[in-house]
């Protein structure tokens, strides 16, 4: 096994220090000759990025993205560690399908990934899925999503809330009361209406989550609540924490950035579910990263077909890349806040997902070395075709975005060099 000594490097912002990484952890002592120097000097040291909400397409859509590719796209963004959604084909609902998706992301080796379980069978919000079985499979599902669907129905979501309790498992809501967004193509407002576009109101967002912590509460059980996207969402996740219930909640880096008058030129690319929102929305959710009302960082990262974007906008799927461009987005909009970006994008990520080697403390030895080096002083332009997901639905082309991941490494090992992949 490689050993490492980054010479000079700042861990989350603190002056320039030696870390020395050998046999998988951080170590107090250098390796000694063996060991690779890593000229640090002007890096930032952050533990490994941890994403709760991945999108890998595979089963089922290799076209899209592979669990290698995802990984890939992943370890580049400066993640160690990502959450992989059930709606692939066939649905993550049974733990054969689960185990398929981890053993997967093993071979891959580039991230562990660590499967999402489907609430209900096949997504189909009636019945629900074997989430004990897939609990005590060797994925050791934690979270369950039917995300990319909401479980509307409240009887479904009491019982799936109280069932995860016996293992100490989420629910990760997908908030949008389906009969408000019917056909709904983008946020509704002042700009859909200009458009001509069916509208996605935030109150669809906001009634779901209202409903459900207060299942939460009833039960006393952990709701997660996905992509959170409008103000309203946030005061009631606001009145909801302070009252102590047991709810996180996610904020994507396209809805801390990107507003729906995005949409006025029909590119689908800048189509989203839940869909861009307003200038208002964006400046509350970022207010409440900052306070901790919203808890993580997530990507939903979701690679579509090219067949699948580059068309019509009612016609295109909705979805963004997201794993490349994260941590340079929201460096972008916050600034080199190290401790609040390691809190909210690996540390509280790795909490709630219960992936207890990632989000460690870098000046601790003993610690797992899962962490990744960033240049904050790089500039550079997104190019889609240079990125490594097998898809191009990024709506950051030919940005240019602050912050480069030089190197990654998962328990001890480099997964990215010079900022390219080792494998
Ligand atoms: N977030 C998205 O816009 N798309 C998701 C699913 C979904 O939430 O619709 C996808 O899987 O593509």
């Amino acid at each position: 096994m490689m050993a490492y000594l980054l010479k000079g490097v700042s861990i989350l912002g603190a002056a320039p220090t030696d870390l020395h990484i050998s046999d998988g952890v951080i170590s107090a002592e250098p390796a000694g000759q063996d060991a690779e120097v890593i000229d640090a000097s002007g890096l930032v040291a952050l533990p490994g990025l941890v994403d709760v909400h991945t999108h890998l397409r595979e089963p089922g859509r290799e076209d899209a993205e592979t669990v290698e590719t995802g990984s890939r796209a992943a370890a580049l963004g400066g993640y160690t560690a990502v959450c992989a959604m059930a709606n692939t084909s066939p649905v993550a609902d049974t733990a054969g399908v689960v185990e398929q998706v981890w053993r997967l992301g093993r071979e891959a080796g580039l991230v562990d990934v660590q499967p999402i379980g489907a609430v209900t069978v096949g997504l189909a919000g009636k019945q629900m899925a074997e989430l004990g079985a897939m609990a005590s499979s060797a994925a050791g599902v934690r979270i369950f999503s039917d995300d990319g669907f909401c479980v509307a129905d409240p009887k479904l979501m009491r019982r799936a809330l109280e069932y995860v309790k016996a293992f100490d498992g989420v629910i990760a809501q997908h908030a949008e009361e389906p009969r408000l967004t019917e056909g709904a193509q983008m946020h509704e407002g002042e700009v859909s209406t200009r458009l001509g576009l069916t509208g996605w109101p935030a109150v669809a967002e906001e009634a779901i989550i209202a409903r459900d912590v207060l299942l939460a509460e009833h039960v006393g059980s952990r709701l997660h609540v996905c992509h959170v996207s409008t103000a309203g969402s946030v005061e009631v996740l606001r009145q909801a924490k302070a009252r102590g219930v047991r709810v996180t909640a996610e904020v994507t880096p396209h809805h801390l950035l990107l507003t729906d008058e995005l949409a006025s030129g029909y590119d689908p690319v800048f189509k989203v579910n839940p869909p861009l929102r307003t200038r208002k929305d964006v400046e509350a959710l970022r207010q409440a990263l900052l306070d901790g009302v919203i808890d993580v960082v997530a990507t939903d990262h979701a690679p579509h077909a090219v067949q699948d974007k580059e068309c019509e906008w009612s016609y295109a799927r909705p979805g963004m890349l997201g794993l490349e461009t994260a941590l340079p987005i929201v460096l972008s909009v916050f600034g080199p806040k190290w401790e609040l970006i390691a809190d909210r994008m690996s540390i509280a990520p790795a909490r709630i997902a219960g992936l207890d080697s990632h989000g460690g403390d870098l000046t601790r030895a003993g610690t797992p070395a899962n962490l990744t080096l960033v240049d904050p002083a790089a500039r550079w332009v997104v190019d889609p075709a240079e990125l490594a997901s097998r898809s191009r639905n990024t709506p950051y082309a030919g940005h240019t975005l602050p912050g480069r991941i030089v190197a990654t490494f998962l328990r001890g090992e480099a997964t990215v060099l010079d900022g390219k992949a080792v494998k």
